[in-house]
């Protein structure tokens, strides 16, 4: 048979975990196999002959029991003869006494621990016993963090021989930490198991345990290896009966089926208060065997003494209230010259000088009479007279009680608009926002040009531009707008604000958050061909029928990436036609809406007029043109208060919490006190900024930010409403509304959005279907309402939101947008 590739082995690895392979088949193959399987036979004919004479007459278990337990326990006699023991004593054996089966994990525990030991005591010291937890029922291979018998057995976690010196005795018991060891194979059949090792691994492992005891033990011979361990079985045969009769309560919980009691009786050992006390096993082992004495094992103390740096870390504090020092230890150091073994004990030499500084000072002071005030109080009686009273009603920024509806007035404040962009992604809206502020100067040619080295080095050169709104790492690693980007510019008319929207349908979102503090917005549409197509399909349809339905009339359709299509007049007439019927079916009125072609990566037709020969066709206006002509939306500016959070942040050092946001309604000025909603936690503006500059006030259609005091940023959240504790805004569990249904609408459960607010809820009832331009009834109770219809509804939410009359939502379902709609009254 040709030699397995490296492939075929490990597939062959990757089988031992299944119990269906076979043994010879794996076999056939191995280089070697002849020798290993001669190896094999001879030792199992040995450990055979070693068994038998190890088992006393009364068990006499047949070859192949014997053979199946040298096989699995790698031709180990001692664990072989204590398995074989434990399996047919109770039943061959007449012992009607024992009724109940003793549990052989833990005896075979104890007792292949024990019996492979198999290396002598030194004189004078001894070996320490089994840990107090060897003597109870404890699952298999979990290992309390105390003394831990001597293993020898290459089968052991070299974790617990690793730990076995550790002074855990120290550590209080009900803190004692247990280190849980895997088995480094799974339980074989023979323990109830019934994967095994492989034969190599066994033979492998078998051959490895002779070496080490060749090295340990050269002169030991195998029958002294062998009644050593018979006695070691033997004791813990002993052991195990006693266990049984013993009548303390961590026996008899050992015993007990109720595994909560068995981890108490693992808990509750004996606090060793001395760890240098040699522990022997012998008294308990004849305790354990009653009047019957015991052969003493005869065991090496292969033990260190306790590294010094575990004695430090574990030994000098006592469990209870006692302190042990190094004495408790015998740490080598100990003996050295100069060593202070409790070094804490004196003062320090600062101690010494800060004490005598100390005194000098007070007897200073007590010498000087101190300071006295015209009362006659001391200085110290003084300072303690004096406080600061906080009277609850005086807010602790000063309000200047402006009547800031006279102040907007007299201010002639220029125009101000926000405006929305929106479209599908990737049709070039952070791009065209980019080059917009580029060429008004509001961006310098420096950042460009840093944008554009940045970009080009991961090779996303073409997106310098959209960088200047993209600013997230993640945005420009990914090159799609995640979030709403901010962003300010002003016309000779205007001031500006941008609100740069997301296309990915991920985050509708965070589009519908933007759209709602917009006046008017900018649609985007790449001009490209099947762009513009698979747009329509997308998110150029949803954001806009998004934008009207919350309340934006004004719409400015950028025909964008004109270049990509030579500024084709027909292309762009086709677009124009398309998006024309659309947008008038969804309520757009035909006279706010403006078309116009332009080339965001180039600045065509953006802040200055196209030169390209083939645009000749276009006269119309440029894209900041036809902002710069919109007409800015009505401010309601004396209605109660009504901002919309759009941001909770930290703003510097002194101001720890900040929110901005569009103030829909009313005026604020700094000082006011405001109820934050649905928390309804009250807060005072401690000052305010618009367009990062500081003011006294501000008005509705302004995006400001509010620094804020008295209140913990808990209890705000984006899309919470600010108003004013006079007018606050009720929070509401359900409401009437009037939608426009984008897809089927029946009642059904929804995610209701209001701004960046959101609640799950349901479309309880269909009133009725209404007429689209008359708002009429025309027909009750309909059983589902068709996409395009208008309807009234009512809508039950999980939790309160904080809506009135006036305010438009907008109903989602498994991530589509099925409805949008206006709060009735
Ligand atoms: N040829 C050409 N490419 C453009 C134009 N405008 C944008 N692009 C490219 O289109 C790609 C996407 O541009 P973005 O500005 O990130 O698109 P977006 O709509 O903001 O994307 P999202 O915000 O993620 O939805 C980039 O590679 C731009 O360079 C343009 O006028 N002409």
């Amino acid at each position: 048979m040709p030699p397995k590739s490296g492939f075929q082995r490990a597939k062959t690895v990757a089988y031992e975990d299944d119990d269906g392979y076979s043994d010879d088949e794996y076999y056939e193959d191995e280089p070697g196999g002849d020798a290993l399987a001669d190896i094999s036979a001879e030792q199992m004919r040995l450990g055979t002959i070693k068994v038998k004479e190890a088992l006393s007459s009364t068990i006499q278990p047949s070859d192949a029991e014997i053979q199946e337990a040298l096989w699995h326990y790698y031709f180990d006699v001692g664990k072989s003869v204590t398995y074989l023991k434990n399996k047919l004593e109770p039943t061959r054996s007449e012992a009607p006494a024992q009724t109940k089966k003793p549990k052989a994990t833990s005896r075979f525990d104890q007792a292949a621990k024990v019996a492979n030991t198999t290396v002598k005591n030194a004189p004078g010291k001894q070996i320490p016993s089994l840990s107090p937890f060897a003597r109870t029922q404890r699952p298999l291979h979990r290992y309390p963090c105390s003394y831990s018998p001597i293993v020898l057995d290459s089968s052991f976690s070299s974790a617990e021989y690793f730990f076995w010196d550790t002074p855990w005795c120290n550590v209080p018991p009900s803190r004692l930490g247990e280190i849980t060891i895997q088995p480094r194979y799974p339980r074989g059949g023979l323990l109830g198991g019934s994967s095994k090792p492989s034969k190599l691994a066994a033979l492998a492992a078998a051959r490895k345990k002779k070496q080490e005891e060749a090295k340990q033990k050269p002169n030991t011979n195998d029958t002294k290896s062998n009644i050593e361990t018979d006695q070691a079985v033997a004791l813990l045969d002993k052991l195990n009966v006693k266990g049984k009769d013993d009548s303390s309560p961590s026996a008899q919980h050992s015993d007990s089926k109720d595994p909560k009691m068995n981890k108490i009786s693992q808990r509750k050992y004996p606090n060793r208060k001395n760890s240098n006390i040699p522990l022997s096993l012998e008294p308990e082992v004849e305790e354990a065997a009653g009047a019957e004495p015991s052969p003493a094992l005869d065991l090496p103390d292969l033990r260190s003494d306790p590294s010094d740096f575990a004695s430090i870390l574990c030994a000098t504090h006592n469990t209870e209230t006692e302190r042990h020092g190094p004495e408790d230890f015998p740490l080598t150091y100990n003996s050295f010259r100069g060593f202070n073994p409790d070094p804490f004990a004196k003062p320090s030499p600062d101690d010494i000088v800060l004490r005598a500084q100390g005194k000098s000072a007070i007897g200073k002071t007590a010498k000087n009479s101190q300071p006295k005030n015209a009362n006659g109080d001391s200085l110290s009686q003084s300072v303690s007279k004096l406080s600061v009273e906080e009277s609850p009603q005086t807010p602790k920024v000063k309000s200047k009680n402006l009547n800031v509806v006279e102040e907007f007035e007299k201010s002639n404040m220029k125009r101000m608009a926000n405006f929305v962009v929106i479209g599908h992604v990737d049709h070039g809206k952070s791009t065209l926002m980019g080059r917009l502020l580029y060429d008004l100067k509001v961006v310098d040619q420096r950042s460009i040009d840093k944008l554009r080295k940045e970009a080009e080095t991961i090779g996303k050169s073409s997106f310098a531009l959209a960088w200047v709104m993209d600013q997230t790492s993640e945005e420009r690693s990914r090159g799609v707008t995640v979030d709403i980007a901010t962003n300010y510019f002003e016309t000779d008319k205007t001031r500006f604000t941008i609100l740069d929207a997301p296309g990915h349908k991920d985050f509708i979102p965070n589009m519908i958050a933007g759209a709602s503090q917009a006046d008017f917005a900018v649609l985007v549409i790449d001009a490209g061909t099947n762009s513009f197509e698979s747009g329509l399909k997308g998110q150029t349809k949803e954001h806009a029928l998004l934008v009207r339905s919350l309340g934006v009339q004004r719409l400015i359709v950028a025909i964008n990436k004109m270049d990509t299509v030579s500024w084709s007049q027909s292309r762009f007439e086709e677009i124009t036609n398309q998006m024309t019927a659309f947008l008038t079916t969804a309520s757009f009125s035909p006279k706010t809406i403006t078309f116009i072609p332009c080339a965001g990566l180039t600045g065509e037709n953006v802040a200055r007029k196209v030169e390209d020969t083939n645009a000749a066709w276009y006269h119309g206006e440029t894209l900041i043109q036809a902002l710069d002509s919109s007409e800015p939306a009505k401010r309601n500016i004396e209605k109660p208060l009504r901002l919309t959070i759009g941001d909770v942040f930290r703003g510097g050092i002194l101001n720890p919490v900040s929110i901005s946001g569009r103030i829909d309604a009313g005026s604020l000025q700094a000082g006011d006190t405001i109820l934050c909603m649905p928390s309804a936690e009250t807060a005072t503006v401690k000052s305010l900024e618009v367009e990062n500059e500081p003011v006294d006030w501000a008005v509705a259609g302004q995006i400001a930010t509010l620094h804020l005091a008295d209140i913990d940023p808990i209890h705000l959240r984006l899309g919470d409403i600010v108003c004013t504790p006079q007018s606050p805004v009720k929070l509401v569990k359900s409401f009437g509304c009037k939608i426009l249904a984008f897809e089927h609408v029946m009642p059904m459960g929804v995610d209701v959005f209001r701004g960046r607010l959101q609640a799950e809820g349901k479309v309880k009832e269909l009133g009725a279907l209404l007429g689209k331009a008359s708002g009429e009834v025309v027909k009750k109770k309909p059983r589902i309402v068709k996409p395009g219809e208008v309807a009234r509804v009512v809508v039950e939410l999980e939790r309160e939101l904080p809506l009135e009359a006036g305010v438009r939502v907008v109903l989602r379902e498994g991530g589509n947008t099925v409805a949008a709609g206006l709060i009735e009254g």
